[in-house]
């Protein structure tokens, strides 16, 4: 009798260790998986369902796992729609191209936790040596003369950078803190996920940077395929952001091509609205920093529950492209498209592309010197594949 008691009170022991092992080991391990592993593994045992809960429910309070200052919820209110939250890797900032390998915890209880300090939060990938900043110590007095203070033009801004005595919390550089506003992710039944103000959001107003991953033109054209590909399926909701800038010549001379599709943030989940939608795209340039960054500012008055949308592009090359469902009064029935770069091939609305923006006070027949040219040419080759003009070089030399 004792025997049979002392045995099954060593099997009770072994079991419960066994289970606070599993309760260890999958608390450190189930934050790294997907939404469809973390739903496959949730059905083996109650253990782990629990855990899995848990993590759902971390996940759903916080897209940005702790990457932003604000918690961003997903709130899906589509009946008979049970995806708590779509899967993706968290950039605050822009990145370099991401191994595929590359795994990220989600929903552990550490996502605020001693790494948050380490993360990467510094919104400049590449630093031009020897570029000279501004020397204020507060640029954004009344008077201030600060050479990095904004020329006010539409579309463009200048930032203090890198390059500049003044540091994070100098008042021109709104854009370099993360998401600033109260924002919530919410489920449309036709458009899928889409990004909703938390709160009124005054005109003006940086909301988020655009960050992802930062590719060259060669393989965004190579996703923008694979994309259109899987698209065409319902298998992905692509979030690749091309940016073109232009000479007053009307000619391209700079592309910019962001994926916030597997890796990214927040404005992964804007949608297209055939109107120009509530939000800006505006290019920021900072003293010191190699690349300008794609920002986005409330173009309005947005008010709480509101949904943020801008322009996906003017151009339909597709006729019966994806269909639009922007609700705007001015909506042209199709998402925005355009041609790929082999002539028989047309791209879809996986391909969202801006032609920003207009250099008005670079004149066309500026002359560069072969030294500059060179010190240019060497830090970008790697990164953009530049269009045409060696102009821009230049613009970005003096902006620089
Ligand atoms: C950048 S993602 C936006 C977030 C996306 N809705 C999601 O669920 O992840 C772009 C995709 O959203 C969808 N979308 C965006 N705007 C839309 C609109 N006005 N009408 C229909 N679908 C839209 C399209 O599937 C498009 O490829």
């Amino acid at each position: 009798m004792e025997e049979k008691r002392c045995r099954r009170n060593n099997d009770y022991h072994h079991s419960r260790g066994t289970e606070v092992a599993l309760l260890r080991c999958s608390a450190l391990v189930l934050p790294y998986l997907s939404l469809a592993e973390l739903a496959a593994i949730s059905s083996t045992c109650k253990t782990l369902n629990q855990i899995s809960k848990i993590i759902t429910s971390r996940r759903t309070s916080d897209a940005s796992r702790g990457f932003e200052n604000i918690p961003i919820p997903f709130i899906n209110p589509v009946l008979g729609d049970f995806e708590p939250y779509p899967y993706f890797l968290y950039t605050r900032v822009q990145t370099l191209e991401l191994n595929t390998d590359f795994h990220q915890s989600w929903g552990s209880n550490t996502d605020n936790g001693p790494d948050f300090k380490t993360r990467r939060h510094d919104p400049f990938l590449f630093r031009v040596e020897g570029a000279h900043g501004c020397e204020c110590v507060r640029c954004d007095s009344g008077d201030s003369l600060c050479p990095c203070l904004d020329s006010g033009e539409l579309l463009l801004t200048r930032e203090c950078g890198p390059s500049c005595r003044c540091e994070t919390g100098c008042g021109n550089r709104v854009t370099q803190g993360g998401v600033s506003v109260k924002l919530k992710i919410v489920k449309d039944e036709r458009k899928g996920w889409g990004l909703y103000a938390a709160e009124l959001i005054p005109k003006g107003k940086f909301v988020c940077e655009y960050a992802g991953e930062l590719l060259a033109t060669k393989e965004a054209r190579r996703r923008q395929q694979m994309y259109d590909e899987l698209a065409s399926s319902g298998h992905i909701s692509p979030a690749l952001l091309v940016v073109k800038e232009h000479l007053p010549s009307g000619n391209a001379c700079m592309r910019i091509n962001i994926d916030a599709t597997r890796v990214g943030n927040v404005a992964r989940f804007i949608n297209h609205s055939c109107d120009g939608g509530n939000i800006s795209t505006v290019i920021v340039r900072s003293s010191g920093a190699l690349l300008p960054r794609i920002c986005l500012f409330a173009s309005r008055d947005i008010q709480e529950n509101e949904e943020l949308t801008f322009s996906y592009g003017g151009v339909r090359l597709r006729p019966n492209g994806q269909q639009c469902f922007c609700g705007s009064s001015s909506c042209a029935g199709v998402m925005p498209s355009e041609l790929n770069h082999k002539a028989t091939e047309t791209g879809t609305t996986n391909f969202v592309l801006l032609d920003l923006l207009r250099f008005p006070e670079m004149d066309d027949t500026i002359q560069l010197t072969p030294k500059r040219i060179m010190h240019f040419w060497i830090r970008f080759e790697a990164i953009f594949e530049f269009q045409i003009s060696f102009f821009v070089l230049l613009s970005l030399l003096t902006m620089n």
